[in-house]
């Protein structure tokens, strides 16, 4: 893997079901290495856009490219593991049997880690597949997808459906894998702070429209909540990139883009940093607004 390449790159990508589009426009790129949240309210497009970097779909308007090479080839396929909404498991399967599946059908799998990966989660070969826990299920398809040895993973909701302990593991696993490997991981997820601690990369996808991609700490530094007078307000928004506005007769509590250090502000003004919630909330309430590369903002 060289350092400082690009995992994932859309150009203008675009994905319609009949006459609708599902996703337009979408360009972003992430580098090689990163953890990725896509979050999105529902119907935004994210399944979408992960079977398209998946090549389970392919695109009506623009491309996507994957560690280089286009979405859904076989040599893409061969470096990318995929983790489906519902669970591709066989639930009268034994564990084992799901291991032997995994085997046959990719050539890169590593047996050794697969089997001591769901030792030291308890997790026994035998069992059926169909009696695990839905977080003991959630362990088992993981382990296949990390035993294909993946430089790029893919994982729709993997967390649906599970108690905040076993969401808890699955993250703590999934990140003890990133660790090891260095791969990239996209991940889709509705519940922000499942993801704060783990990825580093946050995609906002929204109405089938990328509304933020970009390094997670940057985008945290580059943001600021202020709250004032109303009757200023106005003033602010005049000056400074507002993302969401919230005001009552009295008070104005803006979210703003602020790129790099602290804005001047009139003292009756006060900010703080924003944390991911903060950030991802006030998007979602404004559609319109944007926190892309420059090239994506001028097409929008
Ligand atoms: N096979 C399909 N046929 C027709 N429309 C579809 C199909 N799959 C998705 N859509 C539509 O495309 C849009 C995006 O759907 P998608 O499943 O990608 O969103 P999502 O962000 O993953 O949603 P959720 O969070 O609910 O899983 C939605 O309006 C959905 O109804």
């Amino acid at each position: 893997m060289t350092a400082g390449t690009t995992a994932l790159a859309a150009t203008g990508l675009g994905k319609k079901y009949r006459r609708t589009w599902a996703l337009k426009d979408c360009s972003l790129s992430v580098p090689e290495g990163r953890v990725v949240a896509l979050v999105g309210p529902n119907g935004a497009g994210k399944t979408t856009l992960l079977h398209l970097v998946v090549g389970l779909l392919a695109p009506d308007q623009g491309d996507v490219t994957v560690l280089g090479s286009s979405a859904g080839t076989t040599r893409t396929l061969s470096r990318v593991a995929f983790l489906a909404q519902d669970k591709p498991l066989y639930d009268g399967f034994s564990v084992a049997d799901m291991l032997r599946f995994g085997a046959r059908t990719n050539p890169g799998w590593d047996q050794d880690m697969a089997v001591r990966r769901l030792a030291s989660l308890d997790i026994p070969l035998d069992r059926r597949v169909g009696k695990l826990s839905g977080g003991q299920q959630a362990q088992v398809a993981l382990t296949v997808a990390l035993a294909k040895r993946p430089e790029l993973l893919v994982l729709d909701e993997p967390l649906a459906n599970l108690d905040p302990l076993a969401r808890h593991e699955v993250m703590r696993g999934l990140m003890a894998a990133v660790a090891e490997s260095g791969m990239t991981v996209v991940l889709s997820s509705h519940v922000v702070s499942d993801l704060v601690d783990t990825c580093d990369w946050l995609v906002v996808l929204n109405g089938g429209r990328v509304q933020v991609s970009g390094d997670i700490e940057d985008l945290l530094a580059g943001h600021r909540l202020l709250t004032g007078p109303a009757e200023l307000a106005d003033g602010v928004a005049g000056r400074l990139a507002v993302v969401d506005d919230d005001r009552t007769d009295r008070q104005a509590t803006l979210l703003v883009r602020t790129g790099e250090g602290r804005p001047p502000l009139d003292p009756r003004w006060t900010d703080r940093g924003v944390n991911l919630e903060e950030l991802v909330l006030a998007y979602l309430r404004r559609p319109d607004s944007a926190a892309l590369p420059k090239p994506a903002l001028a097409r929008a």
